[in-house]
């Protein structure tokens, strides 16, 4: 199957709508693709909290309406990155929406691990308490955003919920890619499952974004990347979803877990 991440650029110079017309149409270039993939926060800005209270919206909302139908029309399952959520009672969720070629939405996540340290999303949102996994006609996806990264036990209770492929949107901060890169590859190697990591680009509230999207393959090994923190662009690989069960046997250290069983 073939998979692309697209690495938007996130700033100031376009509106939510701008840039969900544009999103909607570097989705619908990706013709012949089985999935695509969009960051975190992209419609409002991660670092823009001041556009969250404007910006947010529901589950079937603006964002969920135009990804729907890019889907549609792209022919592929879309993993539609994260929206700035806003529930009936007003709470406000990080919400990564996944929609089918249909254009059906098949499952969303809310982002269980806040960041901020007593600020920003941590204090704006409410957290998400489920752990979600979607079957699909290439694999069980794993869903997470962002900071869940630095949180191993999210990916295990992931692996042991079915994942194959576990799809991570992002606005991670350039100050710290060695992280993005060192984890990226970390929960792929411990889980043996392909990881796709689709970080924004481009700068707001102060923040750079630190691109480097990443799809990594179950060995750890990184198939495709991309080059820099600022620009644009689309980064694409071939996966062998077979590779999962065959590296899973060749290397059965999941087979080998003790703690995990005792305590159960
Ligand atoms: O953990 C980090 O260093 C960054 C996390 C982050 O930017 C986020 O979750 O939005």
């Amino acid at each position: 199957m073939r998979a692309s991440l697209i690495q938007l650029s996130v700033d100031a110079s376009e509106s939510a709508d701008e840039r969900r017309r544009r999103a909607a149409s570097l989705v619908r270039g990706r013709k012949g693709d089985d999935l695509v993939v969009l960051p975190e926060l992209w419609t409002a800005g991660a670092w823009a909290y001041d556009r969250w209270g404007a910006d947010c919206e529901a589950l079937d909302g603006p964002t969920a309406e135009a990804m729907s139908a890019a889907a549609r029309e792209a022919g592929a399952w879309l993993h539609a990155g994260s929206i700035v959520e806003r529930d009936r009672d007003g709470t406000l969720y990080n919400t990564a929406l996944l929609f089918d070629p249909a254009g059906e939405p098949r499952g969303h996540y809310r982002k269980i691990h806040r960041y901020g340290f007593d600020t920003g999303e941590a204090t704006l949102m409410g957290g998400g308490e489920d752990v979600v996994t979607v079957p699909t006609d290439f694999g069980v996806i794993g869903l997470a955003i962002c900071y869940d990264l630095r949180f191993p036990e999210l990916f295990r209770a992931l692996l042991d919920t079915g994942a194959e492929l576990i799809v991570v949107p992002a606005a991670w901060p350039a100050a710290r890619l060695e992280h993005w890169r060192l984890l990226t590859r970390t929960r792929a190697l411990e889980e043996q499952v392909f990881l796709l990591a689709c970080c924004a680009t481009g700068k707001h509230g102060g923040m750079q974004q630190g691109g480097h999207s990443a799809i990594v393959d179950p060995w750890g090994t990184v198939l495709a990347e991309a080059r820099t923190a600022e620009q644009e662009e689309t980064v694409t690989a071939d996966l062998d979803m077979t590779e999962v069960a065959r590296i899973r046997t060749e290397l059965p250290v999941l087979r080998d877990r003790v703690l995990d069983r005792a305590r159960s």
